[in-house]
């Protein structure tokens, strides 16, 4: 997992830039225990976490991160708090962030971030979290603040971009909301990636939905995790998705 808070990135080349680069982006490493179907084969755990050190050990080959959750690591519970929490606070005080999950399929990424959130689900993830405590913050500020919350949810695969809020596709056209059955064949129309006049990337008529509060919210994330072209742990998988929360203060 990479973790960057956006806005204090720079370009350029000279070595002071590269330094602060390289300290505005942490990486954290979950290990993911052994699950039952691996058990079953005979898999056999061979990472050891260095005891008290962010650092993890494959054979003789030694890697350091900034954190390490997971396996004999700090609980896989306080990355939230290690990590993103941080970032939320930044989030509402204008900065961007981004928590970026990476791994082989089956890794635990969709696991980590929560993002096959079911409302009956478990509230765990990180996504789930990022939502509880923006909209505590909100609700705390709401006297003397208001704030416009949009989502996008998008899923990159097989190099095209869809839009898993789009009110068109097979999922939500049914209009049977959270608990519809995932169609077989999804007919869905990748979205453009355009760059816009001042040389940043944009996905063409994206879907920006408004939230008001965090049931709203959850219910975009676990519609659109309905919305994605493959289930997870499938090793041909070739999806990617995005959640994007963005905020103004009015
Ligand atoms: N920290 C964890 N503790 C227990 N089980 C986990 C953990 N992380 C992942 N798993 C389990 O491992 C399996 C694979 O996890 P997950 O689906 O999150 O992988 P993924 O990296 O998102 O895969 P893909 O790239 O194919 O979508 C799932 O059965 C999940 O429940």
């Amino acid at each position: 997992m990479v973790f960057v808070p956006e806005s204090n990135l720079k370009t350029g080349g000279s070595k002071e830039t590269e330094m602060e680069n390289s300290e505005c982006v942490r990486v954290a490493v979950n290990i993911r225990p052994l699950i039952t179907p691996e058990l079953l084969i005979g898999c056999t755990d061979i990472i050891t976490v260095v005891p008290g050190e962010p650092q993890v050990q494959i054979g003789s080959h030694s890697f350091t991160y900034d954190y390490v959750y997971g396996s004999t690591a700090s609980p896989s519970s306080e990355i939230f708090n290690d990590c993103v929490a941080p970032l939320v606070e930044a989030l509402l005080n204008g900065y961007n962030a981004t928590v970026l999950a990476y791994g082989q399929t089956g890794s635990g990424k969709t696991y980590t971030m929560g993002t096959n959130y079911t409302a009956e689900g478990s509230n765990s993830g990180v996504i789930p979290k990022v939502m509880d405590s923006i909209f505590r913050r909100v609700e705390t500020a709401k006297e003397s603040a208001e704030f416009l919350i949009r989502v996008s949810f998008i899923e990159i695969f097989k190099e095209e971009v869809f839009d898993l809020l789009d009110p068109n596709s097979a999922v939500f056209s049914k209009g049977e909301g959270v608990n519809a059955a995932k169609p077989a064949v999804p007919a869905r129309v990748p979205i453009q990636i355009r760059e816009t006049v001042n040389g940043g990337i944009t996905l063409a008529g994206v879907t920006e939905a408004e939230v008001r509060n965090k049931e709203e919210m959850a219910s975009y994330l676990s519609r659109g995790s309905l919305s994605r072209a493959t289930a997870s742990t499938n090793m041909n998988s070739q999806s990617r998705c995005g959640f994007t929360m963005s905020f103004t203060l009015t």
